[in-house]
């Protein structure tokens, strides 16, 4: 298993290996040596696992990742590099996402001709400290045992670290437990969101073309989740995670969509499950993922729970209660909706076929309905694509009503 070679203090044995220049330090005082990539430095923060194979940029720009620091599964991450459209974050404030990646083998020269830069310097660049050569078959299975650990990467080229100190900063890290992650992520201004560069053709919309009009409340949301929402028809408005239910009835939305987004949601519920209400209030057709899932949850009333492992990863299998039908999907949460704790008014529509953990509701008495998935994948399969239309036709659904 996990070797700790520093449970003494010393650095290596001196002569038989390389000196490491990054430590990962646990909680519970592990350390593992590897090799720095990335920004020098120190990151903290809670070590989750990754399963996704593929889609390692868009995985490490998910700003439901801030505070976290990942650990993939799949060894070659880095190989096709980084290029300047697979970012998930929408603004710059986003950058503050995910603080660590842990790797196991060396990064190696980027081949891809979408590549424009190497991971490393990407990595650099946006602030986030990395280690490569270490053990995360056995990493995962700590996991795996033990639930998410709290910890420090430090990474210094001239390979000098403190253990000492190392173990006592991982040791007294915050807990993710109660923490409102979302003003790390979420965009400071509203602004409409008119992306016209992705264009590749299928799909897109000049703005004339827009059907509805939905305003997403961004605690965090992916750039995946605009364009989906804007191919489906709709003129997003996307508002900061603090905006008032005053400010976003005032923009008359046609639907209004809660994003995903980082920590615990309880603590995020505080102020936003008072602007959801409102928004049920007005019988607004209303459509959240994963951190939104858990926001329309609780303003049900229903309660969430923090996950031993969490899912993270691209490849969950959850069937659609409501059609008998199965999707593998995307997922990336650490927290999951506590299914016991539903209202009448709740019903559960998707169910995780890993573990029986909740993964979708809908309301009975209001047009609203939340995935605890990601069906915008990015990366991830798209076969939960048609969530966005069943959100659309809510809408029109909503609009029909108020014209009869
Ligand atoms: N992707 C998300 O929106 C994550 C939601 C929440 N932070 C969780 O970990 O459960």
């Amino acid at each position: 298993m996990l070797q700790d070679k520093h449970a003494a203090g010393s650095l290596s044995d001196g002569w038989s290996e390389p000196r490491a220049t990054a430590l990962l330090v646990l909680q519970d005082g592990t350390v593992l040596e590897g090799f720095g990539i990335g920004a020098e430095g120190e990151a903290t923060g809670e070590v989750c696992f990754n399963t996704a194979m593929t889609g390692y940029q868009e995985i490490l720009t998910d700003p439901s990742y801030a505070g976290q620091i990942i650990t993939f599964t799949f060894p070659h991450i880095g190989n096709v590099g980084t290029n300047d459209e697979d970012t998930e974050s929408v603004n710059a404030a986003s950058s503050s996402g995910v603080r660590g990646a842990i790797l196991g083998a060396a990064v190696t020269e980027p081949s891809n001709w979408r590549a424009s830069r190497h991971l490393d310097a990407w990595l650099k660049a946006r602030g986030i400290v990395g280690l490569t050569g270490i053990d995360t078959r056995a990493l995962t299975a700590l996991i795996r045992d033990k639930g998410m650990p709290n910890a420090v990467i430090a990474h210094d080229p001239a390979g000098n670290f403190d253990i000492d100190a190392l173990k006592a900063r991982a040791a007294g890290a915050t807990s993710m437990d109660g923490l409102d992650l979302v003003p790390l992520v979420t965009s400071a201004q509203r602004f409409d969101w008119l992306e016209s560069t992705w264009n590749l053709g299928e799909g897109y919309r000049a703005p004339g073309e827009f059907k509805h009009h939905v305003v997403a409340i961004d605690y965090g949301v992916k750039r995946n989740i605009l364009r989906l929402l804007t191919r489906a028809g709709c003129k997003v408005t996307v508002v900061p995670a603090t905006a008032s239910a005053e400010d976003i009835l005032a923009l008359k939305p046609d639907g209004v969509f809660l994003s995903n987004g980082p920590g615990d949601p309880a603590a995020t519920g505080e102020y936003a499950v008072p602007v959801i209400r409102k928004v049920l209030e007005e019988k607004i057709p209303t459509f959240g993922i994963c951190l939104g899932h858990q926001m329309l949850s609780l303003a049900v009333g229903a309660k969430t729970t923090k996950m031993h492992q969490g899912h993270h990863g691209a490849n969950h299998p959850v069937k659609d209660r409501t059609t008998g039908k199965v999707e593998i999907t995307s997922m990336n949460h650490g927290f999951a909706v506590d299914p016991a704790t539903l209202p009448t008014n709740a019903v559960e529509t998707h169910t995780s076929l890993f573990d029986g953990s909740n993964c979708g509701i809908a309301l009975t008495d209001r047009p609203a309905f939340s995935v605890q998935y990601h069906p915008e994948a990015s990366p991830g399969p798209q076969d939960s694509h048609y969530l966005f239309d069943r959100f659309v036709r809510l809408i029109e659904d909503g609009k029909a009503a108020k014209a009869a």
